[in-house]
């Protein structure tokens, strides 16, 4: 099983909580993980993955332009039946990464990915859309960033074996 965690990042807060992510994503067996920035990226293990996980710094409430123009723009990726989910940093609470991870999960629902986030279902701690970190993280941000990598990784084992 593959998962591709795709984020863009500036200062580095974003690929900080991917690498977190990814260290979580690795507690499943049977699992391959390929963290990569929007700026060097790989189509071919993208497109070989049965998980992509997407993130974002928070611009304005929203995601960055630079991602969103990563979406809209890039054609080398195939996303269709594939199993996506979302996280976004953000330098305050209330600062809008809860909008970010919406905006993120439209994306993914237009080109016809299966969107999953654990949701309040797996109990605490609980991950409603999908994962937000302060800057890079508290211990307890970093905590909920890696259970969110293992659940989406038991996920996509459990819907792809
Ligand atoms: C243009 C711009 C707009 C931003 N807007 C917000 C915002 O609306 N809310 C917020 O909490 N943080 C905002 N931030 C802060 C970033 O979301 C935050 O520092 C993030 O962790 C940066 O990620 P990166 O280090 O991966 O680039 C903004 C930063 C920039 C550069």
């Amino acid at each position: 099983m593959k998962i591709s965690i795709i984020y863009h990042s500036e200062s580095g807060n974003t690929r900080e909580v991917a690498e977190i992510i990814k260290d979580g994503c690795l507690k499943v067996e049977k699992v391959e993980v390929k963290t990569m920035s929007i700026d060097e990226f790989e189509p071919e293990f993208i497109n070989s993955s049965q998980t992509i996980i997407l993130g974002s710094p928070t611009y304005s409430g929203d995601i960055s332009w630079q991602l969103k123009s990563f979406l809209d723009q890039n054609k080398k990726i195939d996303y269709k039946g594939k199993l996506g989910a979302v996280f976004a940093t953000e330098n305050f609470i209330g600062g809008g990464a809860d909008n970010a991870l919406l905006t993120m999960i439209s994306h993914l629902l237009v080109k016809g990915m299966l969107v999953y986030s654990a949701g309040a279902a797996a109990g605490h701690p609980y991950t409603h859309f999908g994962v937000v970190c302060i800057q890079a993280g508290s211990e307890s941000q970093k905590e909920r960033a890696a259970i969110f990598g293992r659940r989406i990784a038991q996920k996509t084992v459990e819907l792809f074996k």
